[in-house]
């Protein structure tokens, strides 16, 4: 299954209206209600309303929505609106096995997220299970699970961020990183994307409207990718049609998945062209 990558997928809680009016404006990949952990007990039959106001209204991307978890009093009441109110897709928290998935019985793409040290060891089979599209890691939940210390260069997270990044890659399924708390820090989220793509992730969940370009620019094609990837195909085609098996780009080789990763690159690239114009 190919789905277009999601550079940002931008978190907004169920409980500000004004927020989610914002968020159709923003240029995010995907938008993602959250009924969850940014709506306090109390808010959330509000919010609940608000989400199902809001998804009678026309969108520019996907809107998921974050529904509370399984153990919770809320989730039935969340997953009852979601599928009568027609959104995008379904993101679940803290999902642990992927039995859960497989229980849900839902017709809806449904992104989990692992943000367990159980859901990191069960990734793999999660990632498979049908109907799910992709993996979202929840670093501030996994973070405390596992006992961990901040870091600014997330060392003690690096084994479960890469095991969500093979599974999800594995099922051929997005991996999506965490979130970054710091809206007020542009500099080291940039950077965190920057890792972020590094590691193998398609995009980044986001937290404020500040975040959605970097995160769209980290984790899309620049113009100079585009034409290194153009570039390359070309040197590829011209060998392959004198009869060689492999080619040099710029004194490298180049074998078929290169040549496939560069079609893929610039495939993307004239994807967010199109839509950016
Ligand atoms: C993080 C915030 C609480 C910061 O709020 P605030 O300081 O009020 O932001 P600003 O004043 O800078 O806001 C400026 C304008 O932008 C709008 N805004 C803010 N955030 C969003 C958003 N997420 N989407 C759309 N629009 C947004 C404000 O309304 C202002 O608009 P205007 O009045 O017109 O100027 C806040 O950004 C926030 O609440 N963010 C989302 C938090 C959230 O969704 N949390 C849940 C997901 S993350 C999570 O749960 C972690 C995960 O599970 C894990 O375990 O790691
Ligand atoms: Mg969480």
């Amino acid at each position: 299954m190919s789905v277009k990558p999601m550079r940002s997928m931008l978190y907004v809680p169920g409980d500000k209206p004004r927020a989610i009016e914002k968020a159709r404006t923003l240029g995010a990949d995907a938008v993602i209600l959250d009924l969850e952990d940014a709506v306090a007990p109390e808010h959330k039959d509000t919010a609940r309303q608000n989400v199902r106001e809001a998804l009678r209204g026309q969108w520019p991307c996907p809107v998921l929505v974050r529904v509370n978890g399984l153990d919770t009093p809320w989730e039935h009441d969340d997953r009852d609106m979601v599928l009568l109110a027609g959104a995008d897709g379904l993101v679940l928290p803290k999902v642990e096995e992927a039995q859960t998935v497989l229980d849900l019985h839902v017709r809806l793409p449904l992104w989990a997220m692992i943000e367990t040290p159980r859901g990191v060891l069960n990734a793999s089979a999660i990632a498979a299970a049908p109907g799910v599209r992709g993996l979202l890691v929840g670093a501030n939940d996994l973070a405390r699970e596992l006992k961990t210390r901040p870091h600014p260069e997330r060392l003690p997270l690096l084994y479960a961020l890469s095991a969500v990044v093979v599974a999800a890659r594995a099922a051929g399924k997005q991996p999506i990183d965490a979130v970054f708390n710091d809206v007020r820090d542009p500099t080291a989220f940039a950077r965190e994307c920057d890792q972020g793509r590094l590691l193998g992730f398609s995009g980044k969940t986001v937290i404020h409207p500040d975040q959605v370009a970097a995160a769209n620019a980290v984790f899309g094609v620049t113009q100079a990718e585009a034409e290194d990837a153009r570039n390359l195909l070309d040197a590829w085609n011209a060998a392959r049609a004198e009869g060689k098996s492999v080619a040099t780009y710029r004194g490298a080789l180049v074998e078929q998945m290169h040549a496939d990763q560069a079609a893929e690159t610039l495939a993307f690239w004239q994807d967010t062209q199109s839509q950016a114009t």
